[in-house]
């Protein structure tokens, strides 16, 4: 972009329609409300808070996850993982969570969840693999006769305090192209390290295959280094709390630019903002950040979107991402997402198409389709939508300059 490039602070109904990138999203934290419901009852469980109405068991999700501590927000997915228990409930969420993605204008996903969490009624680890990956193809073909185009990749998810990881990531390398396109590790982070799981980690790189960690989110700078010094994460789940590895003078904590416009890197350059080690080492090797803003706010790992340090790092040019996380328990969706951001920050429609770039870019699926999915799908779709602005749309004002550069990530 040239600093001709006017400024294009997009409207609700633009963030939707724009082409969007999600790294980080958990099948059992993005349930439709009514769904649970109706598989609660087809399955016997009996232990939902609100069983009755959807309306009201949503927000007992959301405020349930409020709490300020992740052990407490975790303490939701009980109810979600309990109604994911058969084949027909796993791909029927499956399909749902694609087609809401798509809706959102979501084109390409890499969706999550702990196959270990889904054997309490008898499914083997294949049987839950298969019933997922099942559930993303026929959303992906819903969504494309909705007129929607999205493409759904799952993560094998092992969980922190359990003892399968290795188990789990040889489920992942076995069905590596057959749908699911990576490993993660969640749950609780403090009192669990991931060297824990160094064995299923050290497995995934001589297999040449790739994995995230849930890091840097409840607990702090070791937990990242750990993640990426000891076990060789791709991809840092969170790893919000780099912030506490970046100095920044008194009062400069804000995402907002100052001469540079709300994606100037002005700071970062006059040297008022220091990196220690860790925070260089991940701007520097582009470490993506799968940043989740509201779940952030939820967990206590950041106080307002003002403070959170997505702001910061995207103008400090690191690798940053914006997620979900659990759209259920958040009561969010990628559009949610962008559009606090786009209010707090005056992020433009050249940020959003910024972060969408970066997280395709740190997509697990090959080269070439990461860049097919760049250059003939997000960005002719940003541009279709700044041409409408440009041409079609009654802007207010004349308007501004921004020097904000999409091509840097
Ligand atoms: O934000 C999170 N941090 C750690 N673990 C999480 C987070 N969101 C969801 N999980 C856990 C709960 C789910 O049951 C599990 C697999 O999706 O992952
Ligand atoms: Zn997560």
């Amino acid at each position: 972009m040239t600093s001709e490039t006017p400024i294009t602070i997009p409207t609700t109904e633009q963030i939707r329609r724009a082409p969007k990138a999600l790294l980080h999203d958990h099948l059992d934290g993005g349930l439709r409300p009514a769904t649970i419901i109706e598989l609660a009852r087809e399955t016997g469980y009996e232990g939902l808070p609100e069983p009755d109405d959807a309306d009201r068991l949503e927000t007992w999700f959301r405020e349930s996850a409020d709490s300020g501590s992740l052990e407490r927000y975790l303490e939701t997915f009980s109810h979600t993982c309990a109604v994911l228990q058969t084949r027909d409930a796993l791909a029927r969420v499956a399909a749902e969570c694609a087609e809401d993605l798509a809706a959102d204008g979501v084109v390409y996903a890499e969706v999550r969840y702990a196959p270990e969490q889904h054997l309490e009624k008898g499914l083997t680890l294949e049987q839950v693999v298969e019933a997922v990956n099942e559930g993303f193809r026929e959303g992906e073909r819903r969504a494309r006769a909705a007129g929607n185009r999205i493409r759904v990749g799952a993560l094998l998810t092992a969980m922190r305090h359990a003892a399968r990881a290795l188990e789990i990531a040889e489920l992942a390398n076995r069905y590596r192209d057959l749908g699911v396109v990576g490993f993660d590790i969640a749950g609780a982070e403090a009192g669990y390290p991931p060297t824990r799981h160094l064995d299923a980690f050290e497995y995934l790189k001589r297999e040449n295959n790739h994995f995230t960690i849930h890091a840097g989110e409840a607990f702090g700078l070791p937990s990242i280094w750990q993640a990426l010094q000891w076990c060789g994460a791709d991809r840092l789940g969170h790893g919000v709390r780099i912030i506490d590895d970046i100095h920044v003078p008194d009062g400069a904590h804000s995402g907002e630019g100052d001469e540079g416009g709300p994606s100037g890197v002005s700071a970062a350059r006059s040297g008022e903002v220091k990196l220690g080690r860790l925070a260089s080492y991940v701007r520097d090797k582009r470490v993506p950040l799968e940043l989740c803003p509201t779940s952030n706010l939820q967990t206590g790992a950041a106080s307002s979107y003002a403070e959170h340090p997505i702001g910061l790092l995207r103008r400090l040019h690191f690798r940053a991402t914006v997620n979900t996380d659990n759209r259920l328990m958040s009561g969010t969706s990628m559009s949610t997402e962008f559009e606090h951001l786009v209010r707090t920050f005056r992020y433009t429609l050249d940020d959003m198409q910024w972060f969408t770039v970066n997280a395709m870019k740190s997509a697990f699926i090959p080269f070439d389709e990461r860049l097919a999915m760049i250059n003939e799908v997000i960005k002719p779709g940003y541009a279709e939508l700044k041409a409408e602005w440009l041409f079609h749309a009654a802007a207010p004002e004349p308007p501004l300059t921004s020097g904000s550069g999409e091509s840097q990530s």
